[in-house]
């Protein structure tokens, strides 16, 4: 596959990473205005980094675009002379519908919507991806590129928004969690690096069990909690504290901010 990501910042260096990783390209081009911070990459053969995009999108097949919004019509614009039949484009531009591309480019291209996250820079990105009516016959193509580096799901492009949050923001989400589970291991005695050791590997822990059995949380929760034991009693204390009402409350807010910045 030759694949062109246009954008190569903090989430086109992790795809970037991902497909190196995991030798899903025969060439690959990265493309940003300013490439110093980058040159590094051409140390794989098959990279080439450059600050022209139409040398990229005309040496390439898939065009993973990971620029900001602001940023995003600007360059369709300034490149859909060249989008043919071979190109399959995919967007991961948050808040940018397939609507929007559609108007700068037409309807007679591939066009897949995704949602990554930047653990896919490690083959562990829960990736969300939905298509215009054309993109249908190359879903099957982005879902093979996805899972590659990681889970992907087809969804409606009407819940794009929410899979923004809970996909993509989630990865810090989480982060947090972990940092503040880490705090409290210090507090208990762990030096921070072990702290985070014991955090992170816990965290994995859990969300295998639920990955491989299908079981539901509580499930997993019951055969933790001994009655009148120290998990329900942390636990009890965290729901008055509002762990979870927090949690909700939080990624409700994350999604309406991104309603904001779509009706701007
Ligand atoms: N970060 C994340 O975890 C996620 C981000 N997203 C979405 O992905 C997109 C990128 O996010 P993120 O990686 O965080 O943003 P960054 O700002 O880190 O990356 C954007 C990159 O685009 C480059 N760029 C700007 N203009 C051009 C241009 N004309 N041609 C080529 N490259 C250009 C910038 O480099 P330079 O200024 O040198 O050109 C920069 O490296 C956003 O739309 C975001 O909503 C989606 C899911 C997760
Ligand atoms: O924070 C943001 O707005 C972007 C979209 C999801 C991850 N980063």
């Amino acid at each position: 596959m030759k694949i062109a990501i246009i954008g190569a910042g903090n989430l086109g260096l992790s795809i970037a990473n991902g497909i190196l990783n995991s030798n899903g390209a025969t060439t690959m081009y990265l493309t940003k205005r300013d490439t110093k911070s980058i040159l590094d990459f051409e140390k794989h053969n098959k990279v080439t980094v450059t600050t022209d995009n139409r040398l990229a999108i005309q040496n390439s097949d898939i065009l993973i675009f990971a620029v900001q919004p602001v940023h995003f019509a600007g360059i369709l614009e300034s490149v859909k002379d060249l989008l043919n039949e071979n190109h399959v484009i995919i967007s991961t531009i948050t808040g940018f519908g397939i609507d929007k591309i559609e108007g700068v480019i037409g309807k007679d291209n591939y066009i897949i919507r995704s949602m990554p996250n930047t653990a896919i820079s490690v083959g562990k990105s829960m990736t969300c991806i939905c298509s215009n009516e054309k993109g249908k016959k190359r879903i099957d193509l982005a879902k093979a590129i996805f899972n590659r580096m990681g889970h992907s799901m087809e969804i409606p492009e009407s819940q794009m928004q929410a899979a923004t949050v809970i996909c993509a923001s989630g990865v810090a989400f989480w982060m947090r969690l972990i940092r503040a589970t880490t705090q409290g291991a210090i507090q208990l005695g762990f030096d921070a690096q072990e702290a985070q050791e014991l955090a992170m590997h816990t965290c994995n822990g859990a969300a295998s069990l639920l990955i491989e059995s299908g079981n539901h949380p509580e499930e997993e929760i019951d055969r933790v909690t001994t009655p009148m034991g120290c998990t329900i009693t942390g636990l009890n204390e965290m729901e008055h504290q509002g762990l979870s009402s927090s949690l909700i409350r939080g990624i409700v807010a994350s999604y309406d901010k991104i309603t904001e910045f779509k009706t701007k």
